[in-house]
């Protein structure tokens, strides 16, 4: 039994195959998460508000500073809520969203932190968080995650500022399209390891990838980089590609660095790009945080960071580049209910040559949030979600994987038996089996 006060067993073993994760099994990363993980980011952020009060009341007014204690009260609450387990409660809000989150929780056989599916009960406390800052009158548009967003840029400049030399040059020089394609990729993928998340709101240090590329190699466990390149670079068809955003920082740095160079080599006329248009699982980019980063570039002192700045601008000014936000991403539901639930953002997807998606959240949503047999492969795992041709790349930092040749699993788990939830392994994995809506 848990320590949980709503009197539900949890079960003392590790997730089984083929079930949806949850914090039902004790020994999971999902437990531990609801436990230690969840809380830990309320904590930080209640301290963050406590601390940053006096500076909130002068740019959102003096009423900001008394609403304060009310948003803090109610985060404390959802916090103790979370950690007894009591059952998801009705969303409070007008937006069309909290309508689809209502409905859904409902529909869910297991309602409470615990025992729901792991991926409803984390994106639901996400939501929770955006309903407490709706309820207020002057901090409607307060983001409780913007201050570590934006540390995690700056903690990270040494990073931004080697990447955009090396793409400065490359951009200019047509040589080796391939392996510099391929590599940017695989960096793209190790940015993802910097997510605030996961690190539980601690800014870390995401400097070292670009010079150990190479050595990486044989963590990423599944590698379908040659077949993204083929997909990426036929040039007969659609001549838009997708990605789907996941961390804002030096993450969001990389995103853009392969964004430019699919442009610039013509792998695509206009990419889009989906944000968040909520705070969202700590450090996901929004609208915001994309603007801001541009503003950073554009500021620079440096002369490479400011030409990319101004560059980018640019493509968003001539719509090379757009940004999409769409509610879809943060809703509850995985991938392979996207078709039913916003048939028109699927059906947009499909118009693009390759989406692109990154990072764990999205991998969990892509797979379902099952706990697959690891050697399935990608397009099974993926119950029928296929707008367009799919690219995934996630640094695997949870306990759900596919798409590896077998006893892989079984190899890493002898070697490093935390080897899912430590964000050292990769996964690029692509699959090209598209289903059309009617
Ligand atoms: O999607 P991202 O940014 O790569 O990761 C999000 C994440 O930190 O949040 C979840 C747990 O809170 C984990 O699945 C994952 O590690
Ligand atoms: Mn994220």
């Amino acid at each position: 039994m848990c320590e949980c006060t709503e009197d539900v067993p949890i079960m003392d073993i590790t997730t089984p195959r083929n079930a949806s994760l949850s914090g039902f099994y004790k020994r999971s990363f999902a437990y531990f998460t609801i436990k230690e993980r969840l809380p830990r980011i309320l904590t930080q952020s209640i301290d963050i508000l406590v601390r940053k009060k006096e500076e909130i009341g002068k740019e959102y007014g003096e009423n900001a500073k008394e609403e304060l204690k009310t948003v803090i009260g109610e985060i404390s609450k959802l916090k103790y809520e979370i950690q007894t387990n009591k059952p998801m409660q009705e969303i409070r809000s007008d937006a069309p969203d909290a309508k689809l989150y209502n409905e859904f929780v409902l529909q869910q056989p297991n309602k409470t932190y615990f025992t729901a599916v792991w991926l409803h009960a984390e994106c639901y406390m996400y939501r929770r968080i955006r309903e407490i800052f709706e309820q207020t009158q002057s901090l409607q548009s307060y983001d409780l995650f913007q201050i570590q967003k934006r540390s995690s840029f700056e903690a990270n400049l040494a990073a931004v500022l080697q990447l955009s030399k090396y793409l400065v040059l490359k951009l200019a020089d047509g040589q080796d399209v391939k392996s510099e394609f391929i590599k940017l990729l695989k960096l793209n993928l190790w940015g993802n390891q910097c997510d605030l998340s996961f690190s539980s709101g601690i800014v870390e240090d995401c400097s070292d990838w670009f010079q150990i590329l190479d050595s990486l190699q044989p963590n990423i466990v599944s590698d379908q980089s040659e077949d993204v390149w083929s997909a990426v670079s036929d040039t007969n068809g659609s001549q838009i590609i997708d990605i789907v955003l996941d961390n804002s920082g030096y993450e969001l740095f990389t995103d853009l660095c392969l964004a430019d160079f699919l442009i610039t080599h013509k792998f695509a006329r206009s990419i889009r790009i989906y944000v968040k248009n909520m705070s969202w699982f700590v450090s996901d980019v929004m609208k915001r945080d994309f603007d801001w980063t541009l503003r950073q570039l554009l500021a620079s002192d440096d002369k490479d960071m400011k030409y990319l700045g101004e560059r980018w601008t640019k493509y968003l000014v001539d719509k090379v580049w757009v940004i999409i936000e769409d509610d879809f991403f943060t809703l509850p539901h995985d991938y392979s209910l996207m078709a039913a639930t916003a048939p028109a953002l699927y059906r947009q997807m499909a118009q693009a040559k390759v989406v692109i998606f990154k990072g764990d959240l999205n991998y969990r949503k892509l797979l379902g949030e099952k706990n697959w047999e690891p050697s399935t492969p990608f397009n099974v795992a993926l119950q029928g979600f296929g707008p367009s041709k799919v690219v995934s790349l996630r640094t695997v930092k949870c306990q759900l994987i596919c798409g590896l040749e077998p006893e892989v699993a079984e190899a890493l788990s002898s070697k490093d038996p935390d080897w899912e939830s430590t964000g050292k392994y990769g996964v690029i994995q692509y699959c090209d089996d598209i289903r059309k809506l009617d």
